[in-house]
């Protein structure tokens, strides 16, 4: 209800306390419009008279920047799939792995599926027109910043999507052509491949076809190797989307998991060590969601792709063991970061050497030395693809040391990556990091071993066949052995080079990570030396002692991945 009223004494104090919500500079040009106000509104809950244009002016500048509360932006992905009532792939993958990588996830439905871990029963394709209002209810509304496709089983709403996406353009489109289910049930037929081919991989930043996909929108083309993959990559890449990325879940005879990337320039091949479990349905949503939450927050599209490779091969790591449904393929637990805060148990002796590949040992110096704090640099290597990280402060104030500590574990935590404690097994136990890593002048293993609770990692440094014969009594689960090259991170340390790595490996019966100068131009000859043992390279001044730590952590990840998966295939 509107009513012309008097300015009165209880108005002015009312207006004071409007006042107040602004910032001070407008005050005086706030006041002038009320005094020259008549009209006024009554609020009908409290019966309280409001200046009708005070009211327009306080809602004007709530949505400019001089409000005192800041906005907070949230990254935003769109999936446009089907749902899975089994709950492990589809929509319902797809909100859980938006979720664990913290970003916000609307949904528009284009088909219901009766399905579990057994097949799929039934489909019902909802109608073009009702997909074509679900997406303009959200992207009319909603901020999104990248949408991400699955089951897109009808040519019709193909279509629609198209149109939406010109008219509401989003910062990047992921495509996953969703065809066939693993359980061999069709998701989607050959009449929606024209609208695939010619209207919607044209708009996409990134597509990713499994093998069978990729086969199929070949138009039948064989996909059986990598290099038939990189093959594929390639030829869909004509087709317009900016990156492909040709998934290998699905390759025959492969111990490992290789996917391969071609942006348009050149390859990457992404590999990671195949799980051995039945439950992978509904990786590919998966994989393709988190590519998609981390364009949201800014990556890049390899970023993007290392960190979603990353998250699977982690999230299955952690989910073989669980059985849910009777059929031969069940779906995945994507809260494992949870579980592994909460429950200090759930990783109980389950520590995985391949976690050794990319070891980055933190420097206080360093840190000191570039202006950066420990956890910013840890941040940055696990961002670049860091696989385990050891936190070492030799001279850190205790207090300091753990808060640091505390907020390291979170951000490992957060990309599945272990965190070591060098030495201090107090601030270990005071943090429930995931383990140490102790010197031969350290608290000995067997001692540490009582202290610590069970399944939580122990490494040693040892340079003698007699110090990892030791570790190995004592219960360790890795040694570090070096200095392989001269290093200046630590004083007085004896260089035992390539061939007494060597000799150091195959007398330890336990995995190896090499440590000791190593840095991308030496990297190869370390890994290449021949020890199945070998699972890795530590290193701290090749990506602490640099400039841009994440670049560093990418380029020797890229190159410690290639060697060892050339060492596979030698
Ligand atoms: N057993 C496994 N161990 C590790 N990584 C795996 C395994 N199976 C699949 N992956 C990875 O999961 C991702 C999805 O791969 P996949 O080729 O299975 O896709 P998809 O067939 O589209 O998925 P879905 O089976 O859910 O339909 C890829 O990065 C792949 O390398
Ligand atoms: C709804 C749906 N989308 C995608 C897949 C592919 O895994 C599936 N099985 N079900
Ligand atoms: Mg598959």
């Amino acid at each position: 209800m509107v009513r012309k009223r008097k300015t009165s004494a209880i108005l002015v104090k009312k207006i004071m306390s409007y006042a107040q919500l602004l910032p001070a500079h407008l005050h005086s040009q706030l006041f002038k419009q009320v005094r020259s106000s008549s009209f006024l509104c009554q609020n009908s809950k409290t019966n309280q008279n409001i200046p009708r244009r005070l009211v327009l002016n306080v809602q004007a500048d709530r949505s400019s920047a001089t409000m005192q509360k800041p906005e907070m932006k949230v990254p935003h992905v769109l999936t446009v799939a089907g749902s899975d009532s089994g709950g492990g792939a589809g929509i319902q993958a797809d909100l859980k792995a938006c979720a664990a990588r913290q970003v916000y996830c609307s949904t528009v439905v284009t088909a219901v599926t009766a399905q579990n871990t057994v097949g799929v029963q039934g489909v019902d394709i909802m109608p073009e027109d009702f997909v074509a209002e679900q997406l303009k209810s959200v992207l009319s509304d909603m901020d999104v910043d990248v949408v991400k496709t699955g089951m897109l089983p009808s040519p019709g709403i193909v279509r629609v999507l198209c149109q939406s996406l010109r008219e509401f353009p989003v910062k990047a489109l992921v495509v996953d052509p969703v065809m066939v289910s693993t359980s061999g049930d069709a998701l989607a037929g050959p009449s929606v491949l024209d609208g695939l081919r010619e209207e919607l991989l044209p708009l996409a930043n990134i597509v990713t076809p499994n093998i069978k996909e990729a086969s199929v929108l070949l138009g039948g083309v064989p996909v059986r190797s990598v290099s038939d993959m990189r093959a594929a990559a390639k030829l869909i890449h004509d087709m317009g989307p900016r990156n492909v990325l040709v998934k290998g879940g699905d390759l025959p005879n492969s111990s490992d998991a290789i996917d391969v990337l071609f942006d348009g320039e050149g390859f990457h091949e992404l590999c990671a060590s195949r799980v051995n479990t039945r439950n992978t349905h509904g990786t590919g949503c998966t994989l393709a969601s988190c590519i998609a939450a981390e364009l949201a927050k800014g990556s890049s599209v390899l970023e993007a792709v290392r960190a979603a490779k990353h998250f699977i091969e982690t999230a299955l790591d952690y989910s073989k063991d669980i059985v849910i449904g009777n059929g031969a393929q069940g779906p995945f637990d994507h809260f494992f970061a949870l579980k592994k805060v909460h429950q200090s148990s759930y990783r109980q002796d389950k520590f995985n050497p391949n976690d050794l590949l990319l070891y980055a040992v933190t420097d206080s110096g360093m840190n000191r030395k570039w202006g950066r704090s420990i956890s910013d640099a840890v941040k940055a290597a696990v961002e670049g693809g860091a696989t385990i990280v050891q936190l070492r402060e030799k001279h850190a104030e205790t207090r300091e040391f753990l808060d640091a500590a505390k907020a390291c574990l979170k951000i490992c935590h957060s990309y599945g990556v272990p965190l070591l404690i060098n030495d201090r097994i107090d601030i270990a136990l005071a943090c429930n990091a995931d383990g140490v890593h102790l010197g031969q002048s350290d608290m000995p293993a067997h001692v540490a071993r009582t202290l610590l609770a069970p399944g939580k990692i122990i490494g040693v440094s040892c340079k003698t066949p007699e110090q990892a014969q030791q570790a190995w009594i004592d219960g360790a689960h890795y040694i570090g052995s070096g200095g392989v090259y001269p290093t200046t991170t630590k004083e007085d340390n004896i260089t035992i080079g390539i061939d007494g790595l060597k000799e150091l490996c195959l007398a330890s019966k336990l995995p190896v990570v090499a440590i000791g100068g190593i840095k991308p131009s030496n990297v190869r000859a370390v890994m290449e030396i021949g020890v199945p043992n070998l699972k890795g390279v530590a290193v701290v001044s090749a990506l602490f002692d640099r400039e841009c730590i994440k670049t560093e952590t990418e380029n020797l990840h890229t190159l410690v991945s290639e060697a060892v998966l050339q060492k596979k295939r030698a």
